[in-house]
């Protein structure tokens, strides 16, 4: 609980009656279901609804006081300021006690990779018997309390709030997937990142940035966002084999660490061999060198295994638990799972649903496989558009034969969205079956001993959005049970 007068204090020029100085606020809200007496109501201007609407009925439901970005005509005192998504990060962080001034925070931004390298430095830290809060696309875990998320990066209250339970449950640190949409919106203002981690940048997302450019300026602000507090010891970890490391490593006032596949890179591997069971290479870091024979597939998984050295190295994780990590980790759920089965067949299923992931992925099966690659993909609806006849193209080239499906068609009509996909390709090694659990079995059953297929596009998605519908949709489930069939 906090004085509302408190609070005010963190918005420049904004003023409070003194009448108000007594008011007390049990929590900040802004959504007006969530209201409770006592709390503060936050009125965001959303892509969907006005969040002013609902300011009567937060009133209603107990609100004592409401912020909002025009006066309104209520009973309860209304502190106006010109834009309330930017001030909530401001007085959530600071209702909260400034939670991320209590431990290390890592942040990972990038396309491509986030999840993988936020859970192999949670593995570090685990393995060196440190407590930890993770946040991103599978879920909140602080520990192993698990709470699920709805965005890959959640909104600043929903943020500060757990790490606030992060601080009070004493985390040794917080790591978490920072995406450009919450770059943009600044759901992270109010976040004390320690250390900044970019992996790379393809094409994604130009239904919401109206460029490449706008999109890699989204991500740089992780960058420019570890500030000059030079109090605490700050790092940006950067990718230099890509292209827009340049732009990412302008973005920061603080010490720039590399990796990459050359040595060039304070962080680099060399002598890599891509296997059928993982891959070996030789891991240098600034003072030691250290031979990795991991689990983990593809040349990307090399790549995250650096970006995640380099991150547990500079919060002091000893090299020894980096390597034991390294040497026995099983990588993320749905991210190049295999799917056991008696037939011979090597069923993965994987969350490639960008144009690079999947050339990635299905390059990674390639190497290894010894018969023909089969492909199961779609593409989200309500998505880039743009990146759907370039992941049909790379499935085409890149497997012997690509089935297309549908991903979550959301509001789209699932036959619309693989139009989109096949009217421009010059191919004919596909098929169209729109329902995924058919075109999983097409696979299946067109398959022999030594083909892959490769199912990607849902990775750890138990569900399928069809319209408004949230259906049980899990691709490692249907593929066992249908393989067993
Ligand atoms: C486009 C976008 O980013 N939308 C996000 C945004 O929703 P919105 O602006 O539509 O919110 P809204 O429904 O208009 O509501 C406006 C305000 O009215 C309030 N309200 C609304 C209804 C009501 O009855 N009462 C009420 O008080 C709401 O609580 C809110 O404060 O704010 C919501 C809450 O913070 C987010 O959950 C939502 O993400 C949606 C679900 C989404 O799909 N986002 C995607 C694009 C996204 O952010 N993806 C990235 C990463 C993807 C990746 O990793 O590749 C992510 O971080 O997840
Ligand atoms: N470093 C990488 N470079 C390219 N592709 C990668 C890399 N790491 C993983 N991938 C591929 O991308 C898919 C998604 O990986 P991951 O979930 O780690 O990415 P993400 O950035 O968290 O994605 P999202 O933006 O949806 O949260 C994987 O299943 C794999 O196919
Ligand atoms: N975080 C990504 C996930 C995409 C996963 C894919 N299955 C889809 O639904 O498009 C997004 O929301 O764009
Ligand atoms: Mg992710």
């Amino acid at each position: 609980m906090k004085k509302l007068k408190n609070l005010i204090e963190h918005i420049p020029n904004s003023r409070l009656d003194s009448a108000c100085d007594d008011i007390i606020i049990t929590s900040i809200e802004k959504d007006h279901r969530e209201v409770k007496q006592g709390s503060l109501f936050v009125c965001i201007k959303g892509f969907t609804v006005d969040g002013h609407e609902y300011a009567e009925a937060a009133y209603k439901n107990g609100a004592a006081a409401i912020l909002a970005e025009r006066e309104l005509d209520l009973e309860a005192p209304v502190i106006t300021v010109k834009n309330t998504s930017h001030v909530l990060p401001i007085i959530a962080n600071a209702f909260f006690d400034s939670p991320t001034e209590q431990f290390p925070l890592i942040g990972v931004t990038g396309t491509n990779g986030k999840t993988s390298v936020t859970h192999l430095i949670d593995e570090m830290f685990k393995a060196a018997r440190q407590k930890t809060g993770l946040i991103g696309t599978i879920e909140m875990r602080i520990n192993d309390q698990v709470t699920p998320v709805k965005n890959t990066t959640p909104d600043a209250l929903f943020l500060q709030k757990s790490f606030k339970q992060m601080a009070d449950e004493r985390v040794n640190a917080a790591i978490m997937e920072v995406s450009s949409h919450a770059l943009d919106q600044g759901r992270v203002h109010g976040c004390n990142f320690d250390i900044a981690v970019f992996t790379n940048l393809s094409q994604d997302h130009l239904d919401y940035h109206p460029s490449m450019d706008h999109y890699l300026f989204a991500k740089s602000l992780l960058f420019a966002q570890l500030g000059n507090d030079y109090n605490r010891k700050k790092y940006a970890i950067v990718n230099i084999d890509d292209p827009s490391s340049e732009f990412i490593i302008r973005a920061t006032s603080q010490p720039v660490i590399t990796y990459g596949l050359t040595d060039k890179a304070d962080f680099y591997a060399s002598n890599i061999a891509l296997n059928a069971d993982g891959v070996c290479f030789e891991l240098h870091t600034p003072l030691h060198d250290v031979k990795i024979n991991s689990n983990l597939m593809g040349l990307f998984s090399v790549y995250n295994m650096l970006a995640a050295t380099a991150a547990a190295y500079y919060c002091n994780i000893e090299l020894t638990v980096i390597e034991k990590v390294l040497n026995n980790t099983t990588g993320v759920r749905g991210r190049f799972q295999p799917v056991a089965n008696d037939r011979g067949i090597g069923v993965i299923v994987d969350y490639a649903h960008t144009p690079d992931s999947l050339e990635n992925v299905l390059q990674t099966v390639q190497k290894f496989c010894k018969g023909k690659v089969y492909v199961v993909v779609g593409c989200g609806g309500d998505r880039d558009k743009s990146k759907r006849p370039q992941m049909a193209k790379i499935a085409c080239q890149n497997a012997d034969k690509a089935i297309f499906t549908s991903d979550n068609p959301r509001s789209e009509s699932p036959g619309a969205i693989i139009d989109d996909m096949i009217n421009e390709l010059e191919a004919d090694n596909f098929e169209v079956v729109i329902d995924r659990k058919e075109a999983i079995r097409l696979a299946i059953n067109e398959s022999k001993k030594s083909d892959v297929i490769l199912i990607a596009g849902k990775g750890h998605e138990t569900y399928q959005i069809i319209g408004d519908q949230v259906l049980e949709f899990d691709d490692v489930k249907v593929a066992k049970q249908l393989l067993e069939d």
